[in-house]
């Protein structure tokens, strides 16, 4: 059983050793020191050529409301065994930093600062799980959703997967989502609720088999709701499912909005072309066939192939478990902390793989747009004094590949962080969700075709100016040294 706790809060919702890394830091009075960490991940989800991004406002939620409670207190003290001083600080512990973060809807890509948090180290640090948790899953959802999005063209996509989803929140968070990256209603009535987000339904086959008869089924359901998509696939989908559809249709007239049917099983392709000639027919051109049954981006490009007539799209369980990539590996990493005179010094994470060595520094983030095709060259991390846009010409190279380079020249720089807190509050109001779904539309007009298409995309240039380059690589060459001089001191090579 669950215990139930009536002020349980989210400030626990972290791993335990953020807790005991921030008890380290305050043990050592270095936890109010100036730090700078960056949310981002290294590989694109799904082998797709960009990213989504969605998470910000219940990351400021959490940020806002970020508090030990009386519970948690009590829980951290009498259970886990935290000492009392340590305990007396974490009771008034507030988030008090200062946040930038690209909007949601933002296109994204590997290797770029998402978020940007500037705060108290061991503020920095508590908060890391939670913000993880939030934009991993929802940017993942995000990203899916304009896949399939990108596939289904002008047709509609609802989202039907609260049934199948890693529990309530997951369904709830990811439906929201899934509406950022393209779809357009959800069949989660509470989701609707909570985001003002459109809903939309049709019905089960359980409708059907309660009257044991398509058009019974059919003809209940017509006298209690205007709009009406009429499953047909419960018997035999062309026999009595589409007959008796349209037999009431036929029957009921101008009384409902006959909006079409829904297949669910079958071979999708050869039932929609015998659909649409039995409603064509009947003199029903305007009535839509919705399909559902395990669909996703490939299934659809599929079925388009075989000139499947479908006009509107039901996904449940591939988007909302991110089926075939359950997880986005965004990270969390420390790259600039106070040092003991109060200078901030940048520090980077050194690895065997050079795609996973951090970028050390406080970066900003710029989108390089051609300003004579308005399509973006590809996104620019320069160091926090630099100003790309005061710049004639600017030299864009690949950081790791550094010979594949380019210059571009007469190009708007767009800044892709805003402010969003500021010493602790929340200064950003989100959008409506319809108006972040509209913004991930535009900014995906800024992309060339090739790095959207879902199979074997191009790469996206992400590339680092050149002083953030020459400070990586000079912060490479003072860490091998210090490495160096520690391995001889302890007698090694
Ligand atoms: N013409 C088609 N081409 C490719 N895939 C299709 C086609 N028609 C249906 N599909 C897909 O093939 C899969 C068929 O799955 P399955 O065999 O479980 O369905 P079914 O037996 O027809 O229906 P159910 O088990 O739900 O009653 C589904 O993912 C469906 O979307
Ligand atoms: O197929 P998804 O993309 O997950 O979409 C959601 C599914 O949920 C319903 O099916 P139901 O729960 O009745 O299961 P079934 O169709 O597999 O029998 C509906 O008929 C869809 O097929
Ligand atoms: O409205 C529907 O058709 C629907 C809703 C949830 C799951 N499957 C279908």
């Amino acid at each position: 059983m669950t215990k139930v706790y009536p002020d349980d809060s989210l400030a626990l919702h972290t791993d335990l050793y953020q807790i005991n890394m921030a008890e380290s830091y305050w043990a050592d009075g270095i936890h109010n020191r100036k730090s700078v960490f960056e949310l981002y991940f290294r590989k694109l989800p799904f082998g797709n050529g960009y990213a989504v991004f969605a998470g910000l406002e219940r990351m400021l939620e959490y940020l806002r409301d970020f508090k030990f409670s009386d519970s948690d207190i009590a829980y951290l003290r009498d259970e886990v065994g935290y000492k009392e001083d340590f305990i007396a600080y974490l009771k008034d512990l507030r988030f008090t930093g200062d946040v930038y973060s690209m909007i949601e809807g933002e296109t994204v890509f590997g290797n770029e600062p998402i978020v940007r948090i500037e705060a108290p180290l061991v503020e920095a640090q508590l908060v890391e799980t939670a913000l993880l948790n939030i934009v991993n899953y929802q940017t993942l959802i995000a990203t899916k959703a304009s896949r399939i999005k990108h596939v289904a063209e002008n047709e509609s996509v609802m989202e039907f997967g609260t049934r199948r989803a890693q529990e309530m929140d997951a369904a709830i968070w990811g439906t929201r989502a899934a509406i950022i990256g393209g779809f357009a209603s959800t069949s989660n009535v509470r989701a609707g609720k909570l985001f003002n987000l459109p809903i939309s339904g049709t019905h089960a086959h359980s409708l059907v088999q309660a009257y044991h008869s398509d058009y019974e089924a059919f003809h209940a359901y017509a006298r209690r709701h205007k709009d009406c998509v009429f499953l047909v696939d419960t018997f035999d989908t062309l026999k009595s499912g589409v007959p008796s559809a349209i037999q009431v249709a036929k029957e009921l007239g101008d009384k409902i909005n006959f909006v079409g049917i829904r297949l669910d099983s079958g071979d999708i392709a050869f039932l929609s072309k015998a659909a649409r000639k039995m409603l064509d027919d009947a003199g029903f051109p305007d009535a839509k066939i919705v399909v559902s049954n395990d669909l996703d981006e490939y299934t659809m490009l599929n079925l388009k192939a075989q000139d499947a007539r479908v006009d509107m799209w039901g996904i449940g369980t591939k988007i909302i478990t991110a089926y075939d990539q359950p997880a986005l590996g965004a990270v969390y990493k420390i790259v600039s902390i106070e040092d003991v005179e109060g200078d901030m010094v940048d520090t980077i994470k050194i690895s065997a793989n050079a795609e996973k060595v951090t970028t050390p520094g406080r970066k900003k983030l710029y989108r390089i747009i051609d300003r004579e095709n308005g399509k973006a060259e590809g996104d620019y991390i320069t160091m926090y004094d630099e100003d790309p846009q005061s710049e004639e010409k600017i030299k864009m190279f690949h950081p790791v590949h550094t010979f594949i380079s380019k210059f571009v020249t007469n190009f708007e720089a767009k800044n892709l962080h805003e402010k969003v807190v500021e010493n602790g509050q929340v200064i950003y109001t989100s959008p409506a969700v319809s108006e972040m779904a509209q913004y991930a539309k535009d900014n995906l007009a800024l992309l060339w075709d090739e790095y959207k298409r879902s199979l074997n995309p191009e790469e996206y240039p992400v590339d680092l100016s050149q002083k953030c380059w020459n400070n990586k690589m000079r912060n490479i060459a003072e860490v091998q040294e210090m490495v160096a001089k520690v391995s001889e001191g302890l007698g090694g090579k």
